[in-house]
């Protein structure tokens, strides 16, 4: 759908990298200071109606996992927070760290996650292909949840599950029938959002991101699961755990994060 035929497998994940890049004044992850957040009283609530039947397919890309649905028709959309077009959900994945003490990108006040989830939309009012969006302001909108450990979330346990099946790099196994909205927080009206970056390569400046105040709980176990995938293919004789898959935070240049809620 749409990252799986362009991912380029030959470019490491760059997490730390001093990768610089042009511009670069607008760049992802970032710590969300929730003193300097500017309440936009015009924000709107977050619209998303998702078709779960449009789950193609979940796979080990070497960075994350990600599961990928059919955007060939606006069947997976997101509109209102911030956005002024309609988005279409490509796919979703995950960051997560080596122990519950770390793993997300974004952090609040500094507090750092075990893990964050990213899910990935393209505006498909203004673009007719995901590849066309990334490289253009506005072309894409990825909604932030962090998971906290607690109770098990029987929803991610069918995602959980899949993932022994993709261990290795470039594994892929069918997927269908997965409700991305079972995923999100019940409160959707409380988030931040300012404009950024993807925060793996090309690192391209087309982000609107709307990173939910309210978190997901999964489990200990669940989690665990994750670490379980690595980033090496089957045939590297050096097999790497995927874990801090996350990328280095990034300086604001002047940004202002706006807040939905008070
Ligand atoms: N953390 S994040 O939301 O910025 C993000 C992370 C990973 C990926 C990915 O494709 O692996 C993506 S992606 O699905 O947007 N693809 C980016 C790489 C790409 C660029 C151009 C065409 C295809 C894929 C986004
Ligand atoms: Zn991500």
């Amino acid at each position: 759908a749409c990252s799986s035929k362009y991912v380029l497998s030959h470019v490491h994940p760059m997490w730390q990298g001093p990768l610089v890049v042009p511009g670069g004044d607008r760049q992802s992850p970032i710590d969300i200071a929730v003193r300097r957040s500017v309440l936009d009283s015009n924000l709107k609530p977050l619209e998303t109606s998702y078709d779960p039947k449009t789950c193609q397919q979940i796979w080990n890309n070497g960075y994350s996992f990600l599961v990928e649905y059919d955007d060939t028709a606006d069947r997976n959309t997101l509109k209102g927070g911030p956005l002024q077009d309609t988005y279409r959900l490509c796919q979703f994945h995950f960051h997560w760290g080596e122990s519950n003490d770390w793993g997300s990108e974004h952090t609040v006040d500094r507090q750092l996650f075990p893990a964050e989830l990213h899910l990935v939309h393209w505006n498909s009012d203004q673009f007719s292909l995901f590849e066309e969006a990334v490289m253009e302001d506005n072309g894409l909108a990825v909604i932030g949840v962090f998971l906290k450990v607690g109770k098990r979330h029987e929803g991610l346990q069918k995602l959980v599950d899949a993932l022994p099946a993709i261990r290795h790099k470039e594994s892929v196994v069918e997927f269908n029938h997965f409700d991305p909205a079972c995923l999100l927080p019940a409160n959707t009206e409380d988030y931040w959002t300012y404009h950024g970056s993807l925060t793996t390569p090309p690192l391209t400046e087309s982000v609107t991101w709307i990173v939910m105040k309210q978190h997901i709980e999964v489990s200990h176990d669940q989690l665990a699961v994750f670490r379980s995938l690595l980033f090496t293919s089957a045939e590297e004789e050096v097999q790497k755990s995927m874990v801090n898959n996350f990328r280095v935070q990034q300086p604001l240049r002047g940004r202002t994060v706006r807040s939905s809620f008070s």
